[in-house]
Formats: structure tokens, sequence, C-alpha cells
């Protein structure tokens, strides 16, 4: 799970305590809730002192300047904040307050604000071309908002560093509209004896208007480049055409891509799940340079889409006729596996046993797991398949709720024997405007910049099979009637038409967020959540369902490899041990990515621990074993698993209490209310006492003092 912040505000009512705390803490004598420090503030501190950060620093490192070095996303950052950053300036000056654009490393791009304070600050290095990382030069809004992405407020001895004491600073992470990945931040700052609580408030909102600028900015880019590549997209003949824009993110594909690509590379796959596997051989590849041709397939060709000078984007186009053609007629050969380990005779599997990494059947074959909270999510799914009824799909990120979508549709298809577009948009992360054209759709010349001929939208586009909307919470409120009206007369109006287009597709939405609570809060409206949650469906997280871990291992090794053209490695049983120990917040996919970083760098054909991703150690480390006194004053975890069987609810209780108190079965009689013995029979029930070895290896994070 993400780290909450709960408390994004400082209370300088306060300010004693916390100068009482912060020498503690450097006495070594901190403990939670000491003098009402703040959590959020807490974390903060131990990450600096586990970075070697100088308490008594008295300003940030100038880590360097120059326009010239910036790289594009810095600069489409600086161009999308400016306008922003100049309308901030009447209020700083009445303020006294100063403001800062970061990028995602923390170094300050931009200043504005009140001259004075700008003065004054420049004793701290608040400058552009300074590092404010948390590593930097401690705790401090810019560097703690980036690490812990989201926004915070810190306030006097808040900061790790004596020399910043002195100043209050509120700042929130700036999102990339497209993927969501942290692009920088924005901060405004001013002296603590001119503490300004809405600070924190207007950050976000310049965030905000930050964040909507930049997919203003995206768009154009999409539009120019899919103007200058239209051509090439339509006129292939029979070859597949693929469009990535400037950084390798795929945009487009014609008709006939996936059929090319399972044609040329893929053997004996679903067709479901074909396409985007062959897609994601090439995402990330592709050479946005252009220079040259980068990628393996032979019979590929990469051009560059250039106008005026500008690398648009990239097309790909895959021959109707490649090698792989000819490699078709051959029986999918795996490749040599060794067979040292239990692990490795049960991971060698044919394809008779690959069919049984799924609870499902039929379409859904491609939902991996045999758990029984994803068997239950599988059996309701599959049951609601032959109907057009709605279904809200509910789960964290990356639980696989795009998959599910995909299978309902699928099903839906083969038991109706028809073939239906599947059209997903996800509605978080777009400005209002972008949303509603994209969903909507809109008529030649209704608005500046608008395509000749307008623009089918998601709805029309989906007529006849399913409409997948991610991240419906997201979708703005004043949205939402529209959207509704859509649902209840199935017809939609492109916008700047007066003509309705009727239209009859199946919805199928999905959320992490808990709706009912957005209702309550008015920020989703109740007979929209009512007309879309007529059936819905939980989806476990991942590590509610620690059970199919080693399926998900089994399955994607051999689908990674596959991609890589290289032989499916060898898992040593360590390595499988600390992957099930793992809490996995990013759940599958986060598993999907350790594991294709682990495909490509191990060694000798076999994963050992240090192939283990740095980031999954990392975190292991510190997210995910937190100290007892954490421990102690965390909220209690609701689970939000389905109901699985009663075994797999206690195991994986079980297991959250071992990772937690860090292997040691004493703290997880003590947190759980049960005596030691207790503990170590459900031990071996469960089979538990690898994960608990590998926990056990993995270094707890070193205590202050
Ligand atoms: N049960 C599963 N079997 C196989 N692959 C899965 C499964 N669940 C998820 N995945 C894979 O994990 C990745 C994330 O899945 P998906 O995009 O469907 O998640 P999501 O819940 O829609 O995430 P988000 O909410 O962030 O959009 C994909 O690569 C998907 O193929």
């Amino acid at each position: 799970m993400p780290f909450l912040n709960a408390q994004p505000y400082s209370n300088p009512s306060q300010d004693s305590q916390i100068v009482r705390a912060w020498r503690a803490f450097l006495r070594g004598e901190y403990h939670a809730g000491l003098g009402n420090l703040r959590p959020v503030v807490g974390f903060s501190w131990q990450r600096c002192h586990d970075a070697h950060v100088n308490p008594n620093q008295q300003n940030a490192p100038i880590l360097g300047e120059g326009a010239d070095m910036l790289s594009s996303i810095q600069k489409e950052l600086l161009d999308a904040s400016l306008p922003v950053m100049k309308e901030a300036r009447a209020y700083l000056a009445e303020s006294g307050s100063i403001m800062a654009l970061a990028d995602a490393q923390a170094r300050i791009l931009r200043t504005e604000g009140d001259t004075r304070t700008l003065g004054l600050a420049e004793n701290i290095h608040f400058l552009p071309g300074a590092g404010w990382g948390e590593q930097d030069c401690g705790t401090n809004a810019i560097g703690t908002a980036l690490a812990i992405g989201q926004p915070i407020q810190v306030h006097s001895a808040e900061h790790y560093c004596e020399g910043i004491q002195r100043w209050t600073c509120s700042a929130a992470v700036i999102r990339n509209p497209v993927d969501n990945a942290i692009a920088g931040a924005v901060d405004l700052s001013g002296l603590s004896s001119s503490y300004v609580r809405q600070n924190l408030a207007l950050a976000v909102q310049m965030a905000g208007r930050i964040e909507s600028r930049l997919m203003e900015a995206e768009l154009q880019w999409r539009y120019r480049l899919l103007d200058a590549a239209m051509d090439r997209l339509s006129d292939a003949g029979r070859d597949g055409v693929l469009l990535f824009d400037r950084r390798g993110r795929l945009l487009k594909a014609n008709d006939k891509a996936g059929q090319v690509l399972m044609d040329s590379s893929l053997t004996g796959r679903r067709l479901a799940s074909l396409t985007l596997e062959a897609v994601a051989r090439f995402e990330g590849r592709i050479d946005t340079s252009c220079s040259s041709v980068r990628l393996d397939f032979d019979a590929v060709r990469q051009e560059a889409v250039v106008v005026n000078g500008h690398t648009l984007g990239t097309v790909v186009i895959v021959p109707a006729r490649s090698r792989y053609q000819a490699a078709e007629a051959v029986p999918h050969a795996a490749p040599a596996m060794p067979r040292a380990t239990a692990w490795n005779a049960q991971a060698n599997h044919g394809p008779q046993e690959q069919q049984q990494t799924g609870a499902g059947k039929g379409a859904f074959a491609s939902v991996v797991g045999r758990s029984a909270a994803i068997a239950q999510a599988i059996a309701t799914a599959r049951q609601l398949a032959p109907s057009r009824v709605s279904v809200l799909l509910l789960g964290d990120t990356g639980v696989g709720k795009e998959v599910f979508a995909k299978a309902l549709h699928d099903e839906h298809m083969l038991a109706s024997g028809k073939t239906a577009p599947f059209v997903a948009i996800n509605c978080g992360g777009m400005s209002r405007e972008l949303l509603s054209s994209e969903l909507f759709g809109y008529a030649e010349g209704a608005f500046t910049g608008a395509r000749r001929g307008g623009m089918v939208g998601k709805i029309e586009a989906a007529d006849g099979g399913t409409l997948f909307l991610d991240e419906i919470g997201e979708m703005p409120l004043d949205l939402q009637p529209h959207f509704l009206r859509v649902l209840e007369e199935s017809e939609v109006h492109r916008l700047g038409e007066t003509r309705p287009r009727k239209v009859n597709f199946r919805l199928v939405a999905a959320t992490h967020r808990n709706l009912q609570e957005e209702v309550r809060a008015g920020r989703f409206r109740m007979d929209l959540f009512y007309r879309i949650a007529v059936t819905t469906i939980r989806l476990p997280s991942l590590c509610d369902r620690q059970g199919d871990i080693s399926l998900l291992v089994m399955h994607y090794l051999q689908q990674l490899a596959d991609i890589h053209q290289v032989a499916r490695p060898a898992i040593a049983p360590q390595v499988l041990d600390a992957l099930q120990a793992y809490a996995w917040p990013g759940n599958v996919r986060e598993l999907r990515n350790a594991l294709e970083a682990m495909v490509l760098t191990c060694k000798g054909g076999m994963i050992e621990l240090p192939d283990l991703p740095h980031t999954l150690l990392q975190a292991l480390e510190t997210c995910q074993l937190p100290r007892h006194a954490e421990v102690a004053a965390m909220p209690p975890v609701v689970s939000v698993a389905p109901a699985a069987t009663l075994a797999d609810g206690e195991r994986d209780a079980l297991m959250r209490s071992i990772r937690l108190c860090h292997g040691n079965l004493t703290a997880v009689a003590k947190q759980l209310g049960i005596a030691k013995s207790t503990v170590y029979l459900k031990v071996q029930r469960y089979q538990l006492q690898g994960a608990i070895d590998a926990i056990r290896r993995i270094p707890a994070r070193r205590e202050v003092g």
C-alpha cells in the first residue's frame, strides 16, 4: 500500500514540542508519538538519518543549472509551469511567499515570488540548480512530497536540517497525466514567523493546473504526430504498423498489426492476450532518437516521424511476411532448463500444465491464479459474462481489473459468437476537457485545434461491444450527468453537435476508490453510482492470495522468456521465498515488472537473490518491515479481500503479521494474541518456514541511536 499521509498540515502551536522531539531524535531517544510529531515527519527523519544527512547542514547543495542541459521532460515541465507561476506573482508578493518548481529528482528548475523573501532564501540555496531531495538537505516539503508522492507542509523544526528551520514550506507533486509518473513538485515557502496554512492548498491547486497544461501540450504532440503519420497507418497494405510517440509509448496500431504480430512472432498463444503481449515486445524498446534500428526483430522497419526538425514519434512497420512465419511451422520448443531444484521441475511445464495456471476456463484462462479468492471472483464474472449487465470492478492498482474486463468481454463474445470492439479509457489523469472529448468525441470545428472531420469518441467506438472505464471514481463531477444520460438514453452527442447518435455498449467500470464514500463526500453522483454498481466484483490484492505467487512466477518466467527470446531461467528457492514474503503493493503489475528485470539481468540461466531488483530489496527493508514502535502506531489493517476460505484468510493474516514483525514469531504471537506454540503449528501447517527464513535474511532497518 502506498503510505497515506493523513496529516498533511503542520501545527505551529506545537513548535516547542517539535524542537524537543528533534533534539531527542538526534540524541537517539526518539520513539513514535514523541512530542506530538506527525508520523509522516518521523518517517522522513528516519530516512534522512539512514541516508546520513547532516542535521547541522545550513543549506541545500547546488547540483548545477543550465538550460542547455535540461531534458525534454524538464523543458516541457518548465513550459507548462511558466504561466501558472507568473499568475501567482501578485499573491506571492502580498503574502511574502516564494515559489519553486522542482523536477522529479527535487532539483529546483525555477523560482518566483516576493523579492525580499527570495533574497533571504538565497542563504539556504532556494535557487535554480539546488537539490532539495531528502537525501540532499533532509526533511523539507519538496523532498518529502516527492518521497511520499503526496502533498505535505513542513514547518520550522520539522525540517531535519538546522539551517532550514526558520522556514515553512508546502509542496505538492506534479504527475505526468499520461502515465501518472511523478514529473516534479511545486512548492510555496515563506519564513515560519509568517506561517501561511493555505499555501498547501494553493500548491495542490497549482500542481493540478500544471498537470492540465502538461496534458494539453501532450494532446498537441499527439495531434501533430497523428496528422503526420496517418498516411503511413492507412497505406500499409498487409503490413502491420505501430505508431509510438516521442517517448516510445504506443499510440496507435493499424488493424493488421495484431494479426501480423500474432502470425509472426508468437505461437500457440491465446488471441485475447496476444496483441498485448506482442506490443509489449516493442514498448520501451523503441529507439526514439531513430538514428538506428535497435529492435531485435529482423524484418521490422522503424522510421522517425519528423516535422520541422522535431521528432514527434516513430513508426514501426512489421511486414506481413517475416521470418517468424517460417518459424511458426516449427512446434514451439522451450529452451533447455536446468532442473536443479524441485521448483525448477515444477516450473518446467509444457503447454498442458500451462493451462492449469488459471482457475478460469474459456476467456478467463488468461487470469492466472487458483486461490479461493480469485476463483470466486472468476466464478462471479463468468456468471455475469453472457448478459450485458454493467459490472463494477473493485480493487487496488495492478490487481488485474483490465485483464478481468477484457476476459468478461471475450467470454461474452465466445458465448454470442460475435466479434465486437473492446474499448478502454482511463478517467484518471486527464483534464476535464480532454476526457470529455475522448469520451464523447467532437464535431469538426468544435474548438480550436479540433481535428478536421471531428473525432469519434470512445463511447461511440465501443458501440456493439464493451466500454471499459478505468478509474471511474476520477471522472469530474460535472461530466458525470452527461455520462449518466448516455447510459440512460443509449445516445451520445459529440461535443459541438446537436444530433444524437444511438449507441449500444456494455459498461465495465473499475475503481480503486470506495465509491460509496465518494458519494457521501459529494465527489460522486449517487444516481450514477447506482447505475454503474449494478453488480460489483472485488478483485483480491496479491498479498491476499499469496498462494498464487508461485503460479504467476511460473507463468511470467515463461512469457517473459518468450517475449525477450531468451532461455527461461531457473529460479533459486530463496528467491521464490523472498517473492512470496514481499507484500506487493503494486500487485501483479509489480511482480511482472520485477520478474522482467530479473529475466533480463540474471546470469548463468539462474535467478539468484542478488538478482532481486534493488527497489524490491529496499522496499522489503524500509516499507514492508516497519519497526515495532511503528507497527503499534499504525492503524489496523482492514482486509478488503473477498471472502476466501477460512484457511486462506488465516494464512494471509499470519503472513502479514510475520512480515510486520520481521519474522520474529514471539512478536507475531503477541500481535495476534495467540500462544507461540499455536503460531509454530500454523507455520508448519501452511509451510511458511521458507518465507520466514527469507524475511529474516533481509536486514531490518537500523534503529536510531
Ligand atoms: N490474474 C492475472 N493473471 C495474469 N496477469 C495478470 C493478472 N492480474 C494482473 N495481471 C497483469 O498485471 C498487469 C496489471 O493488470 P491490469 O492493468 O489489468 O491491472 P489494473 O487493476 O487494471 O491496474 P490499474 O488499476 O492500475 O489500471 C498487466 O500486465 C496484467 O497482464
